[in-house]
């Protein structure tokens, strides 16, 4: 199956800073492909290009086979990529439908008459988050407040499928959760990669990238340090490579 999105020899700087230099990689349909590295590695810059936030300076997008420019995020989203950041959820005082629908939310009558379909909207977003899994949420009307932070996680991710995306940006979303919690957002990811979503796994956790990675990408001051896939590296090898390689040496666990 081809790439559904393709970065081809994508650098990006501001000023003189060289955030990207030269990274190419491949998001392919049902499957998840990890960006790993350390703080200041280019991962957010990577994703902001990805998602329409900012161009790149120099190199070529492509989605679904078709040199994409995009002009916005909403843009990007209008093509199919849904980005759902770490912070999701993060309004704890409104509605889960509310938050599922997020400004989007179905209406009934016309012109002045119309007005927001509060009934429709709970029972959609009740129906989506079920449907994720998340069996917990029986009232669309209850606050976010009251999901935990992986429920919050599987909101923003059902949420972005209902709208259509094919490709799923996730910005560290088990960055801030615990064993359990970050268990329904792995469990999601491999959901959806069942469904033919391409995903794209952004996080610095190496056990998390390895259960569910089919591809890897490290990236170490901009530039890609390596790039595999599945299996053809050990859990010992990520670390060293995530950790920079040398520095993970000299603090002893390189041995
Ligand atoms: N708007 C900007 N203006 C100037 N420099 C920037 C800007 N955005 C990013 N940079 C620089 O680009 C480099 C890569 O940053 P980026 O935020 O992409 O890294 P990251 O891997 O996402 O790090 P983190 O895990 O801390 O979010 C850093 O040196 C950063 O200072």
């Amino acid at each position: 199956m081809p790439a559904l999105m393709t970065l081809q020899s994508v650098s990006r700087s501001f000023g003189n800073n060289l955030a990207l230099d030269d990274v190419s990689l491949e998001a392919y349909p049902g499957e998840v492909h990890c960006l790993l590295g350390d703080n200041g590695a280019g991962k957010s810059t990577l994703i902001k290009i990805m998602s329409g936030v900012t161009p790149p300076s120099s190199g070529t997008l492509t989605f679904d086979g078709r040199p994409v420019a995009f002009r916005s995020p909403r843009d990007a989203k209008a093509y199919g990529i849904g980005t759902v950041h770490q912070d999701v959820g993060s309004i704890p005082l409104i509605s889960v439908a509310r938050n599922f629908f997020l400004g989007n939310e179905p209406t009934k009558g016309w012109g002045p008459f119309r007005r927001l379909d509060h009934a429709t909207a709970n029972r959609i977003a009740l129906e989506q988050i079920r449907e994720m899994g998340i069996r917990r949420i029986n009232d669309a009307g209850q606050l976010v407040g009251t999901m935990s932070g992986g429920e919050r996680q599987a909101l923003a991710i059902a949420r972005a499928l209902y709208f259509g995306a094919r490709l799923l940006i996730l910005d560290e979303p088990t960055a801030a959760l615990g064993v359990k919690e970050s268990k329904i957002v792995i469990d999601l990811m491999i959901k959806a990669r069942a469904q033919g979503i391409a995903l794209v796994f952004i996080t610095h956790n190496a056990t998390h990238a390895l259960q569910v990675g089919d591809r890897f990408t490290v990236l170490i001051q901009g530039r890609i340090a390596s790039q595999f896939r599945r299996g053809e590296k050990t859990r010992e090898e990520v670390l060293n490579l995530m950790a920079g390689g040398e520095e993970f040496d000299a603090i002893g666990h390189g041995d």
